[in-house]
């Protein structure tokens, strides 16, 4: 282990010099480009990065009222390390600018002690889509991607239960082994996950990112007790409850789909009376949608979409806006204005400022309601 490496527990000796300067708060460390401190109250957190671009930025946190090293399990989606970061306290959230990264995964956010990716802009609210098994979800899903593939995408679940004869690892779902999804729900891959008919069901937090970061709205097809705890999770949705005309209807639509076996039916059948009940009596859900003839059924989601009457448009070429980060550069805070500075001294600074005012949403996941601008000619802007 060099000088560079950190104990848990024991802080190393250059670590320490530079700790007793008192509270040091997105400058980097002398001692490596690739670490960086920032006090927030008694804990100085302090982000380290391997510089290969291989490994995850690690994050280790000096207790200062105890004099003592905590390495902390930090959850959401680790970023890989770079050439070199910054870092900055901004809404009790530490801001770092990754150098010489793709424009997708400059910034990230460190929510004490989860990672968030920030996002320039913001994303249209997921929508929920809850319902006894054979209700036809899928098939009212099917129906609003086909017609507007631009503006939806959907969540694709993990799974335990076998693939079924047309179902595609990927696309349908990802068909995982029940010990992997164990271990990656320790880890905190998912957004919610529930025990539905047996097998193990889950959304992780990167299916609904994804969605959203192709700039489309994303669609969760999940059981009830996924969407109770979306809805107590962060992220803010719209929650649809999709009811069946009558139980003596839902046994057909299971049958005259032949995709379980006769035992599966009927626990599947025992479990919708209850998930029935609790869909139409709790405050979960935000809308019932009764789905008795389908094309009036898919009006009347279309309508409380506010798509009656859309004309599906061909896809928006509005690209992203992207900030190109300067490899060199220094961070500074002003209110909501994160100050980003680069150019030799004595040379014209060149400015970008990045707007941190509206931020929405955060761990896990994406930060989005970033918004910057570029004040300094010799930077590229790709907007
Ligand atoms: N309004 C409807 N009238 C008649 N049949 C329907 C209707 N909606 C869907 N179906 C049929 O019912 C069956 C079950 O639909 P679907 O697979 O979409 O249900 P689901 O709610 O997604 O089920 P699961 O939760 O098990 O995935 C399918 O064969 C579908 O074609
Ligand atoms: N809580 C979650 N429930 C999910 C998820 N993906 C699907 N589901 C629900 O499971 C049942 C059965 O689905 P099937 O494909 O085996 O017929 C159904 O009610 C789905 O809505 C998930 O990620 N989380």
């Amino acid at each position: 282990m060099d000088q560079n490496d950190s104990y848990i527990g024991e802080a190393p000796a250059f670590l320490v010099e530079d700790l007793q300067d008192g509270p040091l708060n997105g400058l980097e460390l002398k001692n490596g480009t690739c670490k960086t401190t920032t006090t927030v109250g008694d804990k100085t957190y302090v982000t380290v990065g391997a510089g290969d671009g291989t490994l995850s930025i690690d994050v280790q946190i000096f207790d200062r009222s105890l004099g003592e090293w905590v390495h902390p399990t930090v959850l959401g989606t680790k970023p890989l390390s770079c050439k070199g970061h910054s870092a900055v306290l901004c809404k009790n959230r530490i801001l770092v600018l990754k150098k010489g990264s793709k424009s997708d995964d400059q910034i990230w956010f460190l929510e004490v002690v989860a990672w968030s990716k920030g996002v320039i802009g913001n994303a249209e609210k997921p929508i929920v889509i809850s319902g006894p098994s054979g209700v036809g979800k899928g098939t009212l899903i099917s129906m609003l991607m086909k017609e507007f593939p631009s503006m939806f995408g959907f969540s694709v679940s993990h799974t335990t239960r076998a693939p079924r004869n047309m179902e595609k690892d990927g696309v349908h779902y990802h068909f995982t082994e029940k010990s992997v999804m164990e271990k990656e729900i320790k880890n905190g891959k998912f957004l919610e996950f529930a025990s539905v008919h047996g097998n193990l069901y889950g959304t992780s937090v990167e299916a609904v990112e994804v969605v959203a970061d192709a700039g489309k709205r994303c669609i969760l097809d999940i059981d009830v007790q996924g969407a109770k705890s979306v809805r107590a999770s962060s992220l803010e949705a719209i929650f649809i409850f999709v009811c069946p005309p009558s139980m003596e209807e839902l046994e057909k639509r299971l049958r005259d789909r032949g995709t379980e076996t006769e035992e599966q039916i009927l626990k599947r059948l025992r479990n919708a009376k209850a998930e029935i009940e609790q869909g139409t009596s709790s405050n979960i859900f935000d809308f019932m949608l009764y789905n008795d003839k389908l094309e009036e059924s898919y009006e009347k989601l279309k309508k409380l979409l506010g798509l009656d009457g859309f004309v599906a448009a061909s896809p928006k070429s509005a690209a992203p806006r992207e900030i190109n980060l300067p490899v060199d550069h220094s961070v500074s805070k002003i209110d909501d204005k994160i100050i980003i500075s680069s150019g030799l001294e004595k040379e014209p600074k060149n400015l970008i400022m990045l707007d941190v005012s509206s931020l929405k949403g955060g761990a896990p996941g994406r930060t989005r309601g970033l918004d910057f601008q570029v004040i300094g000619a010799s930077l590229d802007l790709h907007c």
